[in-house]
């Protein structure tokens, strides 16, 4: 036998009922069943609406009531054929009459006692079983109708009255085994011995089903409704959450208690008294496993989900009154109690000198009052301080019964909070290691679920958030490869990259759930005006989990704010090298800030693009080695331009090439003026372990004088022309000599120098071609012959690529 029950929902109307029926269909004759039905959905919500509309003496609940008349009769006249519809209609109509009288009386005598409530909604109930016996008759499956009231016996609490189990399990027995037929019986309604109606509370459908189930030892409820079961955390503000498969009892309860409310506790105790199992169903989706709900936990995962409640505030007292002084803590709880405010979690902490409570903000000021009140002597003598209350909070929770005895799952929960800044204000767990709990800033609440979400069930699987500043050559490529590799990297790399914030100079937009990459253009006059601290701020107040902040502009003012970004605990990706090149303070400064914060600042991009520099630099250095010496290329414009002056063109001309490719800054008088490889050399350097300020590079510009206050880049290539002929002098001189031009840097007992060399053909440097960097380090252990990396060093592919390697990489960190 199995209890069978469908909540109002699933028989909210006419077509919800048939697929209500052909989920019943196809188990009669094949398995024992008995079905039990809420009111049809909404009816107990208008039920009480009516009668409360009528204590207050008005008359508009005749409207109400007179749709719900109707709403019924047209359910029966849909369900049974016109020949068999009289007796079904008339006990609709009998029903609506009695109904019509009771709310008459209410609205004659203003009162609506919690008696007469109980009456006034047990016919929602009534006339739903009733109709829908007749319905499954019509449809040639054996029904009887079941008034639980006569079966279920209760004691006289009128709203959530007590079950008499003695008397109930004796009278669903005897009626079972003499009535034949599929039971369909009215949910949420019992009686008193006097035959008072009475309701037996909240989901109280549920309960019903659980006691028939515990009265005939019944194999199995099915909680039908319009979910899939329990999911792993509340699904509106965790998008990957799932259904749980198995749940023990106690999980459920502790699931139950907040967030997840598919299943109330008290509704599972009889049939968890007589170890039947439970199994939440979707009526919309039957074919999906649900939720299985018994005295084993199961195999899986660590925890089985996460709850939350909002609203929360802290109540913590505090002093030196508190130690060692017995009855302290009665006080404080008794007053609590005593006024009725309920406490959601505790937390002391083995020194005594304090005690925290987490209770409903709604109770707050209250539960201040009266604290200060009991104890307004130590307050005034200094023994305890005033008691303080933090509003806006919430407490977030891990359940699972797999947590016991088994170390890491606090590790990873608090881990994962801590990574990304959320910042915990107590703990609470109970010996039972069933739940851990934790009261965060209800700010971080969303934040702080997903955290978890990933970190408990989706520990392979990441989702980064980025926010692009930079939407110009590099970060347009950037962003055309993402979108062409994604695919890709869900499915074999497990990881997800949304794109949330975007921003040029002039403009910016967001999108909280992440752009279409497929189509997504840079921001626009019909997007906000760029305003950096707004982008910083909503940045921050979207407040994912594993966000980044990529800089792809070549911009002083977007660097000047990484400290406060590490500060807060997202990281940085950028080929931006203003950071890096800037006061050797601030660039000590943001490693350290890093460090302590946990997070990520990739940079491989500053130097040679996506040749793999930085990295390879770090790694000597990580493992122990000295640099002696660097010698490079590590200007792709530079390298290009002098490369194909060979070629005849004139200079002008070649720079104005590289700029087409791609290769230059986006001001070229940054690559010319040396001011660009400068830069990398001194990031090189201080990557090297060397405490290097710009001060200490001795660079030999290219540009011309006359070019450099050129008010614009156009203006500055009109000038350059002039010069063309003084760069060709320079490459023939080269060229007699048989050797070629090459700008270069170097770096050597901390001193760097960069500028234009005339090489000969034993140089490493002298095959280079086109955009090609090449760097060499000689170390104490690359000695005799150095180490070598070589490439293109610019355009907007590989440096494109470098930026999206570094990000992925932040990816692998993170969490
Ligand atoms: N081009 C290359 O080969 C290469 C190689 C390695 C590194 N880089 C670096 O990549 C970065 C970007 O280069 P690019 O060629 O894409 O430049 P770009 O001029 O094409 O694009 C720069 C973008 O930054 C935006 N921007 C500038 N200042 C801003 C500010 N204050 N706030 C918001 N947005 C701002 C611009 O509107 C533009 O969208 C530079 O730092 C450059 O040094 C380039
Ligand atoms: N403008 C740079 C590319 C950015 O590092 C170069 O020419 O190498
Ligand atoms: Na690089």
């Amino acid at each position: 036998m199995k209890i069978i029950k469908f909540g109002g929902s699933s028989i909210a109307n006419y077509e919800n009922i048939q697929k209500v029926f052909s989920i019943v269909e196809q188990k009669s004759g094949k398995e024992a069943f008995a079905l039990v039905f809420s009111a049809f959905g909404g009816v107990t919500e208008q039920l009480l609406q009516c009668a409360n509309i009528a204590q207050q003496s008005e008359e508009s609940y005749h409207t109400i009531l007179q749709e719900l008349e109707k709403r019924h009769l047209e359910i029966a006249k849909k369900l049974v054929p016109v020949q068999q519809q009289s007796t079904a209609l008339t006990f609709v109509k009998v029903r609506f009459n009695e109904l019509g009288d009771l709310f008459h009386g209410i609205y004659l005598i203003k009162e609506c006692s919690n008696r007469t409530m109980d009456y006034v909604l047990s016919f929602g109930e009534r006339l739903s079983n009733f109709i829908l016996a007749a319905g499954l008759q019509a449809k040639g499956i054996s029904t009887t109708y079941v008034d639980a009231r006569d079966l279920v016996k209760t004691d006289g609490r009128f709203g959530h009255a007590k079950v008499n189990f003695k008397s109930t399990n004796k009278l669903i027995q005897s009626y079972f085994e003499k009535h034949e037929g599929i039971k369909v019986i009215t949910g949420f309604i019992g009686s008193t011995d006097k035959g008072e109606t009475t309701t037996v509370g909240r989901s109280g459908s549920d309960y019903t089903a659980s006691i028939f189930a515990a009265a005939l030892g019944a194999e199995q409820v099915e909680i039908w409704t319009d979910v899939s079961g329990v999911m792993t955390a509340d699904p509106r503000l965790v998008y990957t959450a799932f259904t749980i498969p198995q749940l023990s009892y106690n999980e459920a309860m502790e699931l139950s208690h907040f967030g997840a409310k598919v299943v109330f506790p008290a509704t599972m105790q009889p049939a968890m008294k007589e170890d039947i199992p439970i199994y939440i169903k979707n009526t919309f989706k039957p074919e999906e496993e649900g939720t299985r709900i018994s005295k084993e936990s199961g195999e899986g995962k660590i925890i089985k989900g996460i709850s939350s409640m909002d609203n929360i505030s802290i109540l913590n007292v505090q002093g030196p009154g508190l130690v060692e002084v017995v009855g302290v803590s009665q006080r404080f709880f008794g007053t609590l109690a005593n006024n009725g405010i309920n406490i959601i979690l505790i937390s002391q902490a083995s020194s005594e000198h304090s005690i925290c409570v987490a209770i409903a903000s709604k109770d707050a000021s209250r539960a201040k009052s009266v604290i200060e009140e009991e104890f307004r002597y130590e307050i005034q003598s200094g023994e305890m301080a005033e008691i303080e209350v933090v509003p806006d909070m919430a407490v977030i929770a891990v359940v699972g019964e797999n947590m016991q005895h088994n170390p890491g799952a606090s590790g990873r929960m608090f881990q994962a909070l801590g990574r990304n800044n959320v910042n915990v204000a107590a703990i609470a767990q109970g010996s039972s290691e069933l739940n851990i709990s934790a009261v965060i800033t209800q700010a971080d609440l969303q934040k702080a679920l997903n955290a978890l979400h990933e970190a408990f069930f989706l520990s392979d699987y990441k989702v980064l958030h980025v926010f692009l500043v930079g939407v110009g050559l590099i970060g347009k490529a950037l962003t055309k490869m993402i979108n062409n590799q994604l695919g890709k990297l869900q499915e074999e790399n497990m990881l997800d990259i949304q794109i949330h914030g975007m921003a040029n100079s002039r403009y910016m937009k967001f999108h909280e759930d992440g752009f279409d990459l497929a189509t997504v253009g840079p921001p626009d006059e019909n997007d906000e005006p760029m305003d950096m601290g707004k982008f910083i701020g909503t940045m921050t107040e979207m407040n994912f989990s594993n966000s980044v902040f990529v800089d792809c502009t070549a911009s002083q003012d977007v660097a000047d704010i990484y400290e406060q970004i590490l500060d807060s605990k997202v990281g940085i990706v950028t080929p931006n090298k203003k950071a890096n090149s800037g006061p050797l303070d601030t660039y000590k400064k943001l490693k350290k800030l890093a460090g302590q914060r946990g997070v990520r600042f990739f940079y491989e991009t500053n130097v040679a693009a996506g040749l793999p520099v930085i990295n390879t630099l770090q790694d000597l250095m990580l493992s122990g080695d000295h640099v002696h010496r660097i010698e490079a290329v590590l200007s792709g414009s530079m390298n290009y331009i002098f490369s194909e002056l060979e070629k005849g063109m004139p200079f002008s001309e070649v720079v104005a090439q590289a700029k087409e490719k791609g290769y230059t800054e986006p001001d070229p008088r940054d690559d010319l003026s040396g001011m660009d490889v400068a830069r990398k050399i001194l990031i090189l350097g201080r990557e090297a372990g060397q405490d290097l300020h710009f001060e200490d590079v001795d660079i030999q510009s290219m540009v011309p004088e006359d070019c450099e206050d050129a008010a614009s880049v156009p203006e500055f290539f009109e000038k350059l022309q002039k010069h063309d002929g003084h760069f060709q002098q320079l490459l023939d001189e080269a060229k007699a000599k048989g050797e070629k031009l090459r700008f270069m840097a170097t770096l050597e007992n901390g001193k760097a120098k960069v500028g234009l060399n005339s090489l000969d053909s034993e140089h490493p440097f002298y095959t280079l071609k086109g955009s090609d960097n090449m760097i060499l380090f000689t170390t104490e252990r690359y000695n005799d012959f150095p180490m070598i990396v070589r490439g293109p060093g610019a355009g907007a592919d590989v440096t494109a690529a470098g930026v999206f390697a570094d990000i992925i990489r932040l990816g692998n960190y993170s969490r």
